[in-house]
């Protein structure tokens, strides 16, 4: 295994990897072998890209591994790299004297597997030495956590006092727990569900439909070509931001106002027509459309009882300190599929409601319920 602190010299990044880059705990790990998949393939030269916040403790006891959403990095907090959009994802959780407090924990947060912001995916070069487009092979979020599990092994993490995470982390923050109980000690598990239902995987298909409609799309072998399927992917997060958001927090915000400035007479667009196209501009200008669809593929696939005899029998195998939370008006991954996961695990408990109108990005944009949450559960 080799680490380093300057990103992969073959990885062209969307996010803020690169080479001097001045926080000095963002870091790569390389895997020495290739990674086994759930598939029965192989996958070799996997780099995980990772940050870090505060310092290992000498039992190697005070770790906390935080999992990102779908289009997520391994930002959580702290100042952007330079040329990189913005603070961390979870500003306000996590810092000093904060809920995630780094003045006692070492809190680590990596870049997904198969996804853009550092970490190994379609985008980065195959041992060819072209990107892997199309050749990189589908994942689960159980190759994931394989490939963390080296990431874990190379910090001297033996086991994490909390696993957390939200949607995509949620669910991965399950499969870690439920693929290393003994290295899990306790997990908070948000607005995700045991197996992504009928419901979900609907509302991917018009976006993966998107991105492969794209004619710059082929066959997701675009990366050389220097065109990028970006109407489609543009598609598709508009239809996934609907998805997050709360339909009356978009009827209150935007009603039936046009944009200003424009004129609904004369070809102008309604102001939630113009605040949609804003996330789909901001999205293509970070993230990759092949990675998008491998991840939204594996995402499909999750299904914690695959294998395990089932939802109900595999959720026994959850830490006895797991905190399961959804938000009240989550309409992608409503409060019934959480209410489910509580109810099967080790030790039967309520769902946590995260009160907010902000719909599924409640997890994200609802900072001091979250925090409260990751709070009771370190208090354990
Ligand atoms: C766990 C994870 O890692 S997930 C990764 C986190 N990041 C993302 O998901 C990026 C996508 N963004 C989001 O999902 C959300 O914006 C969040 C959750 C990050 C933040 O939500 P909020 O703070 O409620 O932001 P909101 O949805 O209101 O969007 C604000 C943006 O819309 C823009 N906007 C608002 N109205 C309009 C309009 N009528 N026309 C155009 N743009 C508009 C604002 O100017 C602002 O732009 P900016 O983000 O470039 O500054
Ligand atoms: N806004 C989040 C929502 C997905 O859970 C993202 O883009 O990853």
């Amino acid at each position: 295994m080799t680490q380093g602190s300057a990103p992969p010299a073959d990885r062209l990044p969307y996010g803020g990897w690169r080479e001097g880059d001045p926080v000095a705990a963002r870091r790569w790990v390389a895997l020495e072998h290739p990674l086994e998949l759930e598939s029965g393939r192989h996958l070799p030269g996997v780099r995980l890209a990772y940050q870090t916040w505060g310092r290992l403790d000498r039992e190697g006891s005070n770790a906390v591994l935080v999992l990102h959403a779908l289009t997520g990095d391994a930002h959580l907090t702290g100042p952007a790299a330079p040329g990189q959009a913005g603070p961390g994802w979870w500003e306000g959780v996590v810092g000093p004297g904060l809920a995630l407090d780094t003045d006692r924990y070492f809190v680590v947060a990596p870049n997904v597997l198969g996804g853009c912001q550092g970490s190994t995916g379609p985008s980065s070069k195959g041992p060819d030495g072209s990107p892997w487009g199309s050749r990189f092979p589908r994942l689960t979020l159980r190759d994931t956590v394989r490939a963390e599990t080296a990431l874990a092994d190379a910090l001297g993490v033996s086991s994490w006092a909390a696993v957390i995470g939200g949607s995509m982390g949620g669910m991965r923050a399950l499969e870690w727990s439920l693929i290393h109980p003994d290295r899990v000690r306790r997990a908070l598990v948000m607005a995700c569900p045991a197996a992504t239902s009928a419901w979900q995987i609907a509302w991917a298909a018009p976006q993966l439909h998107a991105i492969r409609s794209d004619p710059h799309w082929l066959d997701g072998d675009y990366h050389d070509t220097g065109r990028v399927p970006s109407e489609g992917l543009g598609v598709a997060r508009r239809i996934a931001h609907i998805t997050y958001r709360g339909s009356r927090e978009l009827d209150e915000r935007f009603g039936r106002l046009p944009q200003e400035g424009e004129d609904l007479d004369d070809r102008g667009r309604y102001a939630v027509e113009s605040y949609l196209d804003h996330q789909a501009g901001k999205l293509v200008r970070r993230f990759d459309a092949a990675s998008y669809v491998l991840l939204t593929e594996a995402m499909n696939a999750h299904d914690v009882g695959r294998g395990r005899g089932g939802v109900a029998t595999a959720l026994k195998a959850m830490p006895e300190r797991t905190i399961v939370a959804g938000v009240d008006t989550d309409h992608l991954y409503p409060l019934h599929q959480q209410e489910e996961i509580a109810c099967h695990l080790p030790v039967p408990g309520r769902v946590r409601v995260i009160e907010s109108a902000q719909g599924h990005d409640g997890f994200l944009t609802a900072t001091d319920q979250v925090s409260a949450l990751v709070e009771e559960l370190l208090a354990r």
